[in-house]
């Protein structure tokens, strides 16, 4: 029998063989999967991932990833294609990337009131950050997968007892007990359903009239209504102005983009046991794509060029992301490109930078320069979250509001200086009134984070400050468009 027809016990033609003999034939290596072929086989198991879990359960981890590679793709390829292009758009200043949600989804919090909140609060910063930048806002949630973190130690303890670390739902529960967090592989199941569920909200949300751009507005209003809030006003009146010329105009409210918008959801592409057997081939084009999300990326921790997590995102036809932190170096980020886009692919590849307020202005202009000169044409996007971590005289992981706006004024001073297009925003949010971030206009004090801190993992800001930072990134863009 020739290797290309041997057949697996049950019978059918065997893929993994079929892409090991087109691999063999030098086939490049996206044209090497055969359309019906869980890509899966083609994955480099033997380069390094860092911070994956220790299953303890082996056996429980193949069924879990049987029953993934079996389950329905949570996204379309086509629609990650269109993504592609509005990332395309945000390359070049022709729109602008907002992508938001929590640092660490749980499953408890999977809740209808909870993803209504966050839909509504990342609508209503589209819409004020829309009016600022003068183009479309591609809104991109951290929703519906992000369920796994890299932790910077393994283990966590509290008095004398020392635990496994907490990693995301989809690996183990935050509670403090041996059993919580011991990971399970079920989990990963339990988090491919809770984003099924979550999607399906999130697109009936955006697309079935609470995304009406007149009951954004009117909730912006009644943000900026808020006493504390009042230097925001103008900017909302400039908006109620141009609603009503709209109006005036005969725009038809009721149609897309003004009821029915685009929403496209993201997460961390962590957990290679939940990733790779979310991959599948798109039958339009004979191309695997991560059908776990429309967009996914790489974190600071897990970007090595010779891991395993750069090897996967450049096998995936996705648009991908990569995070940045101050000590990213310009050659080894030159070499990303090469891996992640060879092909120069507009919208392809978004640098997500990360480098604390103190050091944007220093860090940045470097990356910047070298990838511009190098042709590349990524979309830089500004998370001002992560660089700008610390610990509240009163114990609390916490951010400071107004170091997170200084990050994003000097991101946005880098890119005027270079004459370069920032991209975008990326922020951990939540819409509702946790107190996990310190300042912004109600004030939140260390002795107040204890009130309603609720995150499993990075302090998020909560409702009222995600759309004062949205008034503030809106200002930004509007006075570089008037230049
Ligand atoms: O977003 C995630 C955190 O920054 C990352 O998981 C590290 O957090 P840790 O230092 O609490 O482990
Ligand atoms: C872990 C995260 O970020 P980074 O990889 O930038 O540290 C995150 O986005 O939650
Ligand atoms: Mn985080």
């Amino acid at each position: 029998m020739s290797p290309s027809t041997r057949t697996s016990p049950a019978g059918r033609p065997d893929p993994e063989q079929a892409v090991r003999t087109a691999v063999a034939c030098g086939a490049p290596r996206h044209a090497a999967y055969p359309a019906d072929v869980n890509v899966r086989a083609t994955f480099d198991d033997t380069l390094p991932a860092a911070q994956q879990p220790t299953w303890p359960d082996q056996e429980a981890l193949r069924a879990a990833s049987a029953e993934l590679g079996s389950l329905p793709p949570l996204v379309f390829a086509g629609e990650c294609d269109i993504l592609r292009e509005r990332l395309a758009d945000a390359a070049v200043g022709r729109a602008f990337v907002l992508q938001g949600g929590d640092c660490a989804e749980m499953f408890a919090s999977a809740t209808a009131d909870n993803i209504r909140d966050r839909v509504k609060t990342i609508l209503q910063m589209a819409a004020v950050l829309t009016y600022g930048a003068s183009t479309p806002v591609v809104k991109l949630g951290r929703i519906a997968g992000q369920y796994a973190k890299p932790r910077s130690k393994n283990d966590e303890t509290r008095g004398e007892v020392t635990l496994p670390a907490y990693r995301g739902d989809m690996v183990n529960d935050f509670a403090f007990t041996p059993e919580a967090r011991t990971p399970d592989p079920q989990r990963l199941v339990r988090a491919y359903h809770t984003s099924a569920a979550t999607l399906n909200l999130v697109r009936a949300f955006t697309t079935g009239g609470f995304a009406d751009l007149r009951h954004v507005h009117e909730w912006n209003r009644g943000f900026v209504a808020n006493s504390a809030y009042a230097r925001y006003e103008s900017m909302a009146a400039e908006i109620d102005r141009a609603m009503k010329f709209m109006l005036a105009c005969g725009v038809d409210f009721e149609s897309t983009p003004m009821s029915a918008v685009e929403f496209f959801a993201s997460h961390e592409a962590l957990l290679l046991d939940y990733e790779r057997p979310l991959t599948r081939i798109d039958s339009r084009t004979g191309n695997p794509y991560a059908v776990s999300g429309h967009f996914v990326w790489v974190g600071e921790r897990t970007r090595q060029l010779d891991g395993a997590h750069l090897d996967f995102v450049s096998r995936i036809h996705n648009p991908i992301g990569v995070k940045l932190g101050p000590n990213a170096d310009p050659d080894e980020v030159l070499r990303m490109i090469e891996v992640l886009d060879p092909q120069r692919t507009p919208g392809r590849l978004t640098f997500i930078t990360r480098m604390g307020a103190g050091l944007v202005r220093d860090r940045l202009p470097r990356l910047v320069e070298k990838v511009t000169a190098e042709g590349a044409q990524v979309v830089w996007v500004c998370d001002p979250m992560h660089g700008n971590t610390f610990e509240s005289s009163t114990g609390y992981k916490t951010r400071e509001f107004n170091t997170i706006v200084d990050e994003v004024e000097g991101f946005f001073e880098v890119h005027e200086q270079l004459g370069t297009v920032p991209g975008g925003v990326h922020v951990e949010l939540t819409g509702n009134d946790v107190t996990e971030c310190l300042g912004g206009s109600e004030r939140i004090i260390d002795a107040d984070l204890e009130k309603r801190y609720e995150t499993a993992c990075d302090p998020r800001l909560n409702h009222q400050q995600s759309l004062e930072l949205a008034f503030l990134v809106a200002e930004m863009l509007a006075k570089r468009s008037a230049v």
